[in-house]
């Protein structure tokens, strides 16, 4: 029996679909572990697969090629060095679980699967996996580790199951990807399971983004009195070494490290430009590019941009038109100066024009209406879609999360792109955010210190410049009123009655359900963006396109 034992915690970032460059990366982490002394390296849920794989999963080639790579980390750990557990899918007896597997003297020595398969949110577990049996504790070298995986914490049988089978110590490998307030959610949750089996926990957590979703690490550990042992950091890849020893109370983490983790608006901005550096990184383009406005919206995905993969990654373009007033191109000029980014100018006057002269023996008389305003997003959308074909950098679309709630942006237009960083961020919370970037340049950002959005960029009346003395607010309620209505529609689920008991104008509520319902067919077709919320509109809202409902009036109701 042994009293003490050092187990590195690994929150790396795996690439999706990656099974030689994670595998790569699993061995590199045991070298590190192997040099700090560990006797076990943690590595997280499906980590040889990255998380979350998906549909892959139903491939068998991929989940053969899966198996082998781990069974290849297997056979290095015959050299004495840490053993491994590690998550993987696993095929047995014609079913695929998400498993972990310890890895010691050369071989896979067990294997645990998942019994709760999240089918919520972002998750769809049920449809690629079969879950596993209530699982046993699994020995390594005298000490009895339970092993729930992720979700297998969010209720109690697992660990109850566990403790009731002699574990000692629970480690949960997890693929948690972050939202707003998850992390006190995730602690609240660990904590209640300590609490039950009064056994101390380590959680390990992936980092990184992954399409729509993005992982913090913040990987932590809990005494078996529920105090926190140890924290590392949110955003940082690390492997870390804590060390436990067994007392007369059971085992106690006697080392690891301590960060602290940062406050709400800091994480929002963390989850921006890690979410779009990786979707940029994992997808290979050398770079972005967006037109730069002079608004808010597009300075603020600039500084995202340029945080995540340094000026000289990002091209700015203004794209003026006879509505393009001076003071836009002197926000945007400054904007792309206080960044340090490439900044050119291509006026798209005569790309309109053309199409209005092509068009005009069609429309003949008929005045002019959004269809003009229209042709001047989509010929800023085919010139930003050019310059990526010729020169390769990726598009990126900067519509918020209150415009695309309310269908407020062109199909082919403004939407042309790859990847939006604030697609699930309110206006209002773009506001406050660009005020605390000026203020804060948070750790692994690339970008300048100091003001990166210049002062008028925060203060002027937002406008899409489509046609003369326009504002967002000829067609839109203020965004503090049009922000509070959607966070009811949409995170919520609130009826019309609830939210005009809130104080809100009936009309005006009315009026916002039906643009919100009728603009699911442009989210459709809207690239994706970084999950911020507990309700995105990629995974988290499925709302049919052809909808007919609406809510009935609250008069109708009292009647
Ligand atoms: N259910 C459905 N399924 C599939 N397609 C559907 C559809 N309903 C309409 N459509 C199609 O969509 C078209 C209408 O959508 P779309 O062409 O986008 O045009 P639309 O939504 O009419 O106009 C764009 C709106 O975005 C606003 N805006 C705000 C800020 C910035 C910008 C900008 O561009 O910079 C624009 C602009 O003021 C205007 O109100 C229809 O003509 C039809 O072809
Ligand atoms: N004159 C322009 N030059 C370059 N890009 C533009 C221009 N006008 C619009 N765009 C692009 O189209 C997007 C939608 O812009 P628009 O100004 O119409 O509305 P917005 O949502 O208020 O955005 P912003 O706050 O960036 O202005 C902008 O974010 C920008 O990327
Ligand atoms: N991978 C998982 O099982 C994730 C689900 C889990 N409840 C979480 O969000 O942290």
């Amino acid at each position: 029996m042994i009293n003490e034992i050092a187990i590195a915690c690994a929150q790396l970032n795996p690439i999706v679909g990656d099974v030689a460059g994670n595998l790569a990366m699993a061995r590199k982490a045991r070298a590190e572990a192997a040099g700090q002394g560990a006797d076990l390296l943690v590595l997280t849920e499906l980590f040889i697969a990255g998380y979350t794989p998906e549909d892959l999963v139903l491939k068998p080639s991929f989940v053969e090629a899966c198996q082998d790579a781990v069974r290849e980390l297997a056979a290095d750990t015959a050299d004495g060095g840490p053993a491994v557990l590690i998550g993987t899918p696993w095929h047995e007896d014609m079913s695929t679980y998400s498993a972990v597997c310890l890895l010691e003297e050369g071989k896979v020595s067990a294997i645990r699967y998942k019994v709760d398969l999240p089918n919520y949110g972002p998750f769809d577990e049920k449809r690629v996996f079969t879950a596993g049996p209530l699982p046993g504790p699994i020995s390594f070298r005298g000490i009895r580790l339970g092993v729930p995986i992720c979700e297998d914490i969010w209720d109690d049988e697992v660990v109850e199951c566990l403790e009731e089978t002699g574990a000692e110590i629970l480690i949960v490998p997890n693929g948690s990807p972050w939202w707003k307030h998850k992390h006190e959610l995730r602690l609240n949750i660990a904590v209640q399971r300590v609490t039950e089996s009064r056994l101390p926990l380590i959680y390990v957590n992936q980092l990184g983004g992954q399409d729509e979703l993005i992982f913090d690490g913040a990987s932590f550990g809990l005494q078996s009195d529920s105090s926190l042992a140890f924290q590392m950091p949110a955003y940082v890849e690390a492997v870390s070494l804590t060390r436990w020893s067994r007392g007369s109370d059971g085992w106690r983490c006697t080392e690891g490290p301590m960060e602290t983790l940062e406050d709400n608006d800091a994480l929002i901005w963390l989850a921006c430009v890690q979410g779009l550096r990786d979707y940029v990184g994992k997808t290979g383009f050398p770079g972005v590019v967006l037109g730069l406005s002079g608004g808010i919206d597009s300075a603020i995905c600039a500084a995202i941009a340029v945080d995540a993969l340094g000026p000289d990654r990002v091209h700015c373009v203004m794209l003026p038109y006879r509505y393009t007033s001076n003071a836009s191109l002197a926000d945007a000029s400054a904007c792309a100066e206080a960044l340090g980014v490439r900044y050119d100018t291509v006026p798209i006057g005569e790309a309109v024009d053309g199409f209005e002269h092509s068009l005009k023996p069609l429309f003949d008389s008929m005045p002019a209406d959004t269809t003009e305003e229209n042709l001047q997003s989509r010929a800023r959308g085919t010139v930003l879609m050019a310059i990526s074909n010729k020169f390769g950098p990726m598009v990126v679309t900067t519509g918020n999360k209150s415009e695309m709630s309310v269908g407020y942006s062109t199909l082919y237009g403004d939407m042309n792109g790859g990847f939006n960083p604030i697609k699930d961020l309110y206006k209002t919370e773009v506001y406050r955010l660009a005020a605390w970037r000026n203020a804060n340049r948070p750790k692994g950002c690339i970008g300048p210190d100091g003001i990166v959005i210049p002062e008028t960029i925060l203060t002027k009346a937002p406008t899409a410049e489509l046609k003369p003395g326009q504002t967002d607010q000829d067609s839109l309620p203020p965004y503090d009123v049009l922000d509070d209505i959607l966070s009811c529609l949409v995170e919520d689920e609130m009826s019309v009655a609830e939210i005009v008991a809130r104080g809100h104008d009936l009309a005006t509520v009315k009026r916002i359900e039906n643009m919100l319902y009728v603009a699911e067919y442009k989210r459709r077709q809207a690239p994706p963006g970084i999950k911020i919320t507990r309700r995105n509109f990629g995974r988290d809202r499925r709302y049919p396109i052809v909808n007919k409902y609406r809510d009935a009036m609250p008069a109708e109701q009292d009647s």
